[in-house]
């Protein structure tokens, strides 16, 4: 991380107003979001709007009615005021069934809202668990999923938006029919001081989308480093390394540059904004000159003076809300476009058309045929030209040093990824043609950077197999198999005890009480074939003898992949296959590894030099 100078800008982020438009497209399919969100709800808030929307003119023209209705009893002789008083109780009436509907239209938006964020957090989360493991280490798609997940909580304003642009295109509506029968060209008026204001609204819009979207891998950056400087992971680290000044000048420099490019805009929108007010101001005075000369004249009565002054005030407030809305909108339609895009994602991984169920009993085994893999964007071959069977039953062992490509190796045997070249194939099939839930079902893997889960001591095992989270018996078999539950034995909540210390009452267990905990996953479902990455490495020695006792035993009949540093660990397996850059480089027992006098019998005596 460089302190000094925040990464440039990535993001291509220039519109026009044709693209806004376009934008509009994604509204239907927005709607159709809400609708799915709530129907009904739906329904009540757009006949609630309706019904508002023609409350503004109502209440205009009853008083007219109120003041033309003094004027001639003012003139009269005799006075009779009973009219006059139901027109003001009608006034009353409106005034009050109006607020009552705002209020109303208003819970309905929030609570739709909240709803509507809930659901779509929910399809985003399930989305997001269809899609590959690389599509996830991608830096452009974590970018996208950043501004869905923005979309959840930002498009509940776009949903009363919307829904507030409709309502005030009916008032619209109602109040320019009552304007024109007096003078249509007072319309035109107020269209000339209004569009220039909606230009400079939309241009400023753009620059501000232009902005935030080009803003996002820093505001995630800016997300990671607020995690990093105040989480409970994190706490430790920061101390001991004390990074808490580091950090803090990262942000500093990441949030003022934000705050820079935000002011600048700001300042630049509001002084031009006051300049297109201004002209909307002449352009409302223009028409009020109008109506009064037209009131002196005698052409049109107080009443319609009121009446007309007021109309033509509401609609020029009107329209600019509807015209600085139509930005807004059109702009949250744009950002709705990166919403609907990241559900365009489609994982690469794909299930065959008949795709097979897995094997009930493994009969040939696992074969590698000159399998390659690289990672996405990466130059280098983790993997390449493997070529070896993982026979049924059989215990392999995966051994080389750091980087070497053990942790991908395994990652292809389950499927996270599929080779880049080559072929696994399980009893003589692809194994991409097998179906991949059930593949992943008889495939147990722990891997080195398990989670530790903020949850209980019972559930912690249980995500090994969760269709079998009441399964108590199960779990606690689990845990007995990988000597875990000697610790559920020790804590005060036994099972049900919540680990970690992120939430009340946590229990933080030390490193090798979680690998313990970790492992009786592996024991959760009855995978046919185990894969445990270096699950033993943080157990003492005598707490890895007896789990690996234990595995030999429990895992009899059954395939089971092993990747570990400890050669006392490794020589337990059948076989032993050593990797160097991501190659094949031997393949045998113990015995005759060392006897060969290769690579691996080098390792394991400068292993066993160090216990000398
Ligand atoms: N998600 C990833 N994206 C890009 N490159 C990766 C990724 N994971 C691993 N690599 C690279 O692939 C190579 C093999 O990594 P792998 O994790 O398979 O090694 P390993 O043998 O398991 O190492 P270790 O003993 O340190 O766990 C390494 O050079 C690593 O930098």
């Amino acid at each position: 991380m460089n302190t000094n100078r925040p990464p440039k800008n990535t993001i291509s982020t220039k519109i026009t107003l044709k693209e806004r438009f376009d934008a509009l497209r994604n509204l239907p399919a927005f709607f159709k979001l809400v609708w799915q969100t709530n129907r009904w709800m739906t329904v009540v808030s757009a006949l609630l709007r309706i019904v508002r929307s023609a409350m503004p003119l109502g209440l205009l023209y009853v008083g007219k009615l109120i003041i033309d209705k003094v004027v001639t009893i003012s003139h009269a002789p005799v006075k009779d005021l009973e009219p006059l008083w139901q027109l003001v109780a009608i006034e009353f009436a409106l005034a009050i069934f109006t607020d009552a509907l705002s209020r109303a239209i208003t819970l309905m938006d929030s609570l739709l809202g909240d709803l509507f964020s809930n659901y779509t957090s929910v399809k985003i989360m399930a989305h997001a668990a269809t899609l590959d493991l690389d599509q996830f280490e991608d830096s452009v798609f974590y970018d996208k999923l950043e501004r869905a997940r923005q979309q959840t909580i930002g498009r509940t304003i776009l949903l009363s938006q919307v829904m507030s642009q409709v309502q005030d295109l009916i008032t619209m509506g109602f109040l320019a029919v009552g304007l024109m029968a007096f003078n249509p060209w007072l319309i035109v008026l107020l269209l000339i001081a209004i569009i220039p204001a909606f230009l400079g609204e939309s241009y400023f819009n753009d620059k501000s989308y232009a902005l935030t979207r080009g803003q996002t891998p820093e505001r995630r950056e800016l997300d990671y480093i607020r995690y990093l400087g105040a989480s409970d992971e994190t706490a430790k680290e920061v101390k001991i390394f004390d990074l808490s000044g580091f950090i803090i000048d990262r942000f500093k420099v990441l949030s003022n540059k934000f705050y820079a490019d935000n002011k600048r805009l700001a300042v630049k929108r509001s002084l031009w904004g006051t300049f297109f007010a201004m002209l909307g101001s002449i352009g409302y005075y223009a028409a009020y000159v109008v109506i009064i000369v037209r009131t002196v004249n005698g052409s049109v009565t107080i009443g319609e003076l009121a009446f007309l002054a007021g109309s033509f005030r509401q609609l020029r407030t009107l329209l600019e809300g509807i015209l600085t809305r139509f930005t807004a909108v059109s702009q949250g339609a744009i950002y709705l476009r990166d919403f609907f895009e990241f559900f365009e994602i489609v994982p690469k991984i794909k299930l065959a058309a008949n795709a097979l169920p897995f094997p009930k009993v493994i009969k040939e085994g696992f074969t590698f045929e000159d399998v390659g893999f690289r990672y996405l964007n990466s130059e280098r071959w983790a993997n390449r030209h493997l070529s070896f069977t993982l026979y049924p039953g059989e215990k392999l062992a995966l051994v080389g040093e750091n980087g070497a490509g053990k942790t991908t190796l395994v990652k292809l045997l389950s499927r996270l990824y599929d080779p880049t070249e080559g072929r696994i194939l399980l009893d003589g099939v692809d194994l991409r043609e097998y179906d991949l839930a059930s593949l992943r079902m008889n495939v147990g893997i722990i891997f080195q950077d398990y989670l530790r889960y903020q949850m209980s001591f019972a559930q912690n095992i249980a995500v090994g197999k969760i269709s079998e989270q009441d399964n108590r018996p199960l779990i606690e078999n689990s845990a007995k198999q990988s000597l875990a539950d000697v610790l559920a034995a020790k804590l005060p909540g036994a099972y049900d005890q919540q680990l970690g210390k992120r939430f009340a009452d946590g229990v933080e267990l030390s490193g090798g009480e979680w690998q313990k905990v970790a492992l009786a996953r592996a024991y959760m479902r009855d995978a046919q074939l185990l894969i445990l990455d270096e699950p033993t490495s943080a157990l003492d020695a005598r707490a890895e003898y007896n789990v690996f006792e234990r595995f030999a035993e429990l895992t009899k009949g059954r395939s089971a992949v092993l990747i570990s540093h400890r050669f006392s660990t490794v020589r337990m397996a059948d076989r032993i296959l050593v990797l160097e850059k991501g190659e094949l480089i031997e393949i045998g027992s113990h015995e005759e590894l060392l006897l060969k006098g290769g690579r691996y019998a080098e390792l394991f005596d400068l292993q066993a030099m160090g216990y000398r």
